[in-house]
């Protein structure tokens, strides 16, 4: 982990409707850095990647990722706004890995990988295609290039989707509850790619329920609750001297 400041949250704020889902989330993310967020369903984990990946708008507040300032803040009367143009240049930096894995049906691994570099970075298709063997055999899937996401596991399907994130030469990746959606012997193959890509310097946000992989990869916890974030702190401080109430609770609850 470096000291250079990927990715920056100040006060970031977020309604749906009357329905406040944030509320003044700051969070700083180093280079190399592995976060975990934690917390209770409902408590704006989602909402907050979402926000930094653009997939949604935040009301106020001021996010920063890659040393430029993206999404929108208002800054005094001051109202900073990105076009679509911008969005989709910033989005291109920041892989994102969901819990449906999201891979499109109708093409095989390869085509999913290649698809990205192709269209959206304008790679040559040879190299785009060299590189995404190189990322198949990465996640262990060199042998299911051909194979189309129907006739491949969760879990080999969600490892598809950790390369096509990677295909887009991402500076950060973000992950939303990426194995809860897996039956659970296919939970570890998917961890053990993500500690493998921790362990070659990725910065990853991972949203989890995974106290194992918060406790034995992340660098640092964060906790949120009522759209909060309540705590932050080196891991094994937040997860063994929690030191706010709601955390304490929430620490026993899914370590019962
Ligand atoms: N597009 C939306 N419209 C209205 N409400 C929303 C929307 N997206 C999220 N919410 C609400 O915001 C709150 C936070 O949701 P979010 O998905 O961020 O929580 P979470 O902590 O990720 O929960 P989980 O662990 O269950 O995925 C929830 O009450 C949810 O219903």
């Amino acid at each position: 982990m470096t000291n250079e400041i990927l990715v920056k949250a100040v006060d970031v704020c977020k309604s749906f409707g009357t329905f406040q889902a944030l509320q003044e989330v700051s969070l700083e993310v180093r280079k190399g850095e592995v976060n975990c967020i934690i917390g209770p369903s409902g408590s704006g984990k989602s909402t907050f990647l979402r926000c930094i990946n653009l997939l949604e708008r935040i009301d106020s507040g001021a996010i920063w990722a890659n040393g430029e300032l993206i999404g929108y803040r208002r800054d005094g009367n001051k109202l900073y706004e990105m076009s679509d143009a911008e969005i989709a240049r910033q989005r291109r930096g920041i892989g994102m890995v969901f819990q449906r894995f999201n891979l499109f049906p109708h093409k095989t691994a390869l085509e999913n990988v290649i698809e990205g570099p192709v269209q959206v970075l304008g790679e040559n298709p040879k190299t785009a295609r060299e590189h995404a063997l190189v990322l198949l055999n990465r996640v262990g899937l060199a042998d299911k290039a051909g194979s189309y996401p129907a006739e491949l596991s969760g879990g080999q399907q969600q490892r598809v989707a950790i390369a096509r994130a990677l295909g887009m030469r991402p500076s950060l990746i973000l992950f939303d509850e990426p194995t809860s959606a897996l039956d659970p012997e296919l939970v570890a193959e998917v961890l053990d790619v993500m500690n493998d890509l921790a362990a070659s310097g990725m910065t990853m946000i991972v949203v989890t329920h995974e106290m194992g992989f918060a406790r034995n990869v992340s660098n640092t916890v964060a906790f949120m609750d009522g759209g909060r974030l309540i705590e932050h702190g080196p891991s094994a401080r937040v997860l063994t001297q929690p030191e706010n109430p709601r955390t304490v609770d929430f620490l026993k609850a899914v370590q019962r």
